[in-house]
């Protein structure tokens, strides 16, 4: 056993066998030097500022502990975010995710105002008009108002239009009235309402000279600001504890015919005359959904950098976790040396890359499309939905898989808490179901599939992320199989458009039948979900073998070919996974797939020595990581007794439940 100050031996023999520069990787992952100098500088202030790291760990606190602690240090935090960090990024990118997640090093779980900074703030930068954010904008970024995005309710939480809270205009007040008829209209889930926000954006139907107009977003005070009571007409609380997020203050919230002021209706899209006239102001109707495109695209990183940490975890973990013989009396060999763990894990890092450079990609794209937008062209907007729909769903369920892949290469010190294995699965896992279902989004983006496909029919030209359907469409046959990075996503877009080619062939032939449209295209949805998900794999594979072109064009030799290893090894493990598609739609012989096997095994081969050197790449703090199994000295051990001394079970020799429970329960027998 390393002595404290030590770093653990394997650790250092892992580090001794890195062949490449670890900074450059550092560097092309955080998007260039200069990002890396103000992640560091950023990470700094808000770390040395007073990480209140917790002197008994957040999960051995019972529910209330638990909250008031992540409130306090949410204060602590939020503090030095306004007070110090906003200097650095500037206002305008206060959601900047190197800001986000300096937040991890205060908080295991959620901070109660993580929806506050993630979505209310958001929403009125992106739904009110200047006059209203001139109103409320600083007050937010100040945070002397605490807000919530209640926009779910109990009865419904995809099918927006189903809401049930009406919002009422009375022109003789000018105010709205707001009302939950049903019990299944109780605002349900919203982060931070619970017991801290006193204001939130609620979604609710509006109605005005007894017409429903739609969801429309209003901004609602629910709390007195002084004495935090409920106002009159409210009846708020917390939702109860959940499988991850208990710290995040999730709450319901129902309205008694609750009245707001008439600019208290997020303007910028639709507005509400004072006379009761309702005027549409934006050119697409769906500008309302717009804080969730945002979130959505934003969630692809926030897949990206769980699993980095995730994997880093349990990279480092495999390194000094040494098990089994593999002949008769030989010493234990690490567990990273399995060719199955590393089959695990390799795959992981991959992964964390594909999305980061995916989501860099997609913010890219967002905010072309947000300026286009700003001049008045919408033309875009449906395929920035359709493109952040299949990117949300399948970075975060993947990162999911993943994440609990690295927790199986942990064995069982993967199951503590302390590991934080367990938070990381759980924070993913809610990523897959909030801002969208999986299997809802991905049909968004078929619908977006099955007209692209019908234009490429008509000749008619298809927007950059479908343009492969028109090659596609006019060869008509099985693509010719080439073991190349290139023949692997012309492949996969084979893949994608002989799916979409099929749903529609059946949605037809179902209409033939007798089917109407609704009825042809929900017979066909488990097509349309497999479809979509193939589109969004070849976008994925196709960015992140192009973008690590990229930026790897002026890089060391040795940084080049590791990086190539692990993108090809990404390419070929998806090729693998996806062989009978493959089989389907390609030329590709069971012959070829034995050499896709042999060159995935030898690229874990290859990529083993600088395994734990591209996990330091990922540069995460200890502060970041908070995991007994991951930190950068590799004393899993340690760190494991010393966890144990921090239970409060721990204190006492004797539990006294002894004598009131165990010893009575004991001599009651004779
Ligand atoms: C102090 C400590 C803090 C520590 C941190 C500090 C850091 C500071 C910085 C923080 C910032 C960074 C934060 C990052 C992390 C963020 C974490 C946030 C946590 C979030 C928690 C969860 C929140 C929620 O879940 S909110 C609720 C979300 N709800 C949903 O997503 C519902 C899903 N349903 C839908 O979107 C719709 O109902 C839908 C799309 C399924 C169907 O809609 P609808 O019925 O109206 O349409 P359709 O009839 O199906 O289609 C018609 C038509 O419209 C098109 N369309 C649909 N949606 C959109 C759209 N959004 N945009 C554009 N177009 C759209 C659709 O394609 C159709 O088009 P056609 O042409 O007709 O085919
Ligand atoms: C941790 C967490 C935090 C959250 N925070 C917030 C918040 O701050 N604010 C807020 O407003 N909401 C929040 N939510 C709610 C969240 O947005 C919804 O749970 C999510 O949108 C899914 O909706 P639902 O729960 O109604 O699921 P449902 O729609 O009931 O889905 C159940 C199942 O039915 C399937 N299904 C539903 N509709 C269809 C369809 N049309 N076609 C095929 N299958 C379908 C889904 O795929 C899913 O498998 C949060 C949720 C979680 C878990």
């Amino acid at each position: 056993m390393s002595s404290k100050k030590e770093i653990n031996e394997d650790l250092v023999n892992e580090r001794r066998k890195c062949n490449f520069n670890i900074q450059e990787v550092t560097h092309i992952i955080d998007g260039g030097v200069e990002n890396t100098l103000q992640r560091k500088k950023i990470e700094d202030v808000a770390l040395n500022g007073g990480a209140s790291l917790d002197d008994v760990p957040e999960e051995c606190m019972n529910l209330r502990e638990r909250y008031e602690n992540a409130l306090r240090k949410s204060c602590v935090y939020a503090n030095i975010l306004r007070n110090e960090l906003l200097e650095i990024t500037g206002i305008e990118n206060f959601g900047t995710p190197v800001i986000r997640r300096t937040g991890d090093a205060f908080f295991k779980d959620i901070s109660p105002f993580m929806l506050h900074l993630g979505m209310f703030v958001p929403t009125i930068m992106g739904q009110c008009t200047a006059e209203q954010q001139g109103i409320w904008l600083p007050k937010a970024l100040d945070m002397q108002i605490i807000g919530a995005y209640a926009q779910t309710e109990l009865g419904h939480g995809t099918f927006i239009r189903g809401l049930e809270t009406t919002a009422t205009y009375d022109p003789k007040t000018k105010e709205f009235i707001l009302y939950s008829p049903t019990i299944t209209s109780y605002k349900w889930w919203a982060g931070g309402l619970g017991r801290t926000a006193n204001h939130c954006i609620v979604v609710a139907q509006l109605y005005t000279q007894g017409k429903c107009h739609g969801v429309h977003p209003f901004i609602v005070q629910i709390r007195d600001l002084d004495t935090h009571m409920p106002l009159p007409g409210i009846k708020v609380g917390e939702i109860g504890p959940r499988m991850g997020f208990n710290t995040a203050d999730n709450g319901f919230l129902g309205f008694n015919h609750f009245r707001i002021p008439r600019m208290n209706m997020m303007m910028k899209n639709a507005q509400v005359l004072e006379d009761g006239t309702y005027v549409k102001v934006a050119r697409h109707g769906k500008l309302t959904y717009g804080t969730m495109v945002f979130v959505r695209v934003t969630l692809v990183n926030e897949a990206s950098f769980n699993l980095s940490k995730a994997v880093t975890i349990a990279v480092r973990y495999s390194a000094v976790r040494r098990q089994s013989e593999l002949r008769p009396g030989s010493a234990e060999p690490q567990i990273l040396d399995y060719p199955t763990q590393q089959h695990k894990l390799f795959i992981c890092i991959a992964t964390a890359h594909a999305f980061q450079l995916t989501a860099n990609w997609l913010w890219h794209t967002f905010t072309v499309v947000q300026a286009e937008m700003r001049k008045g062209n919408i033309d875009t907007l449906p395929e920035l939905h359709a493109l952040s729909s299949c990117l949300k769903a399948v970075s975060t369920s993947d990162a999911a898989a993943c994440i609990e892949q690295c927790r199986f290469a942990c064995g069982g010190h993967g199951y503590m808490m302390s590991s934080n294995l367990p938070y990381l699965y759980s924070f993913v896992a809610a990523t897959r179901t909030y801002e969208g279902d999986y299997t809802v989004l991905l049909l968004q983006t078929a619908r977006y599939l099955v007209k692209a496909w019908e234009q490429a029919e008509a000749k008619k030209i298809v927007t950059p992320t479908v343009a492969y359907l028109n090659r596609c469409f006019d060869t008509n046959e099985k693509v010719a199989w080439t073991n190349s990075p290139e023949g692997i996503i012309k492949s996969f877009q084979a893949i994608a458009a002989g799916k979409i080619s099929l749903c529609v062939k059946n949605i037809r032939q179902r209409i033939k039948t007798g089917m109407d449209y609704e009825d042809a295209w929900l017979m066909t949805t488990v097509q349309l979900v497999s479809a979509a998900e193939a589109h969004c794999r070849s976008m994925i594979l196709d960015t992140y073998w192009n973008e690590m072109q990229r930026l790897t064009k002026t890089s060391s030799d040795n940084v080049k070919m590791v990086l190539y290893q692990l993108t090809t090894l990404y390419l070929v493990y998806w090729a693998l996974e996806k062989s009978g598609d493959l089989l389907r739609y390609t030329s590709i012989t069971e012959g070829d797939i034995d050499l896709l096997q042999k060159e995935y095994e030898d690229l874990l081969v290859k990529i083993r020595p600088n395994a734990v050197g591209l996990v330091d790449a990922f540069d995460l703090r200890d502060e970041i990581l908070r995991s007994t199994l991951g930190s950068y000295d590799g004393r899993v051990y340690e760190r494991l007794m010393e966890e144990v001394q921090k239970n409060p079970l721990n204190k006492v020799p004797v539990d006294p439940s002894f004598q009131k429970y165990l010893k009575p329960f004991m001599k009651s027998k004779i």
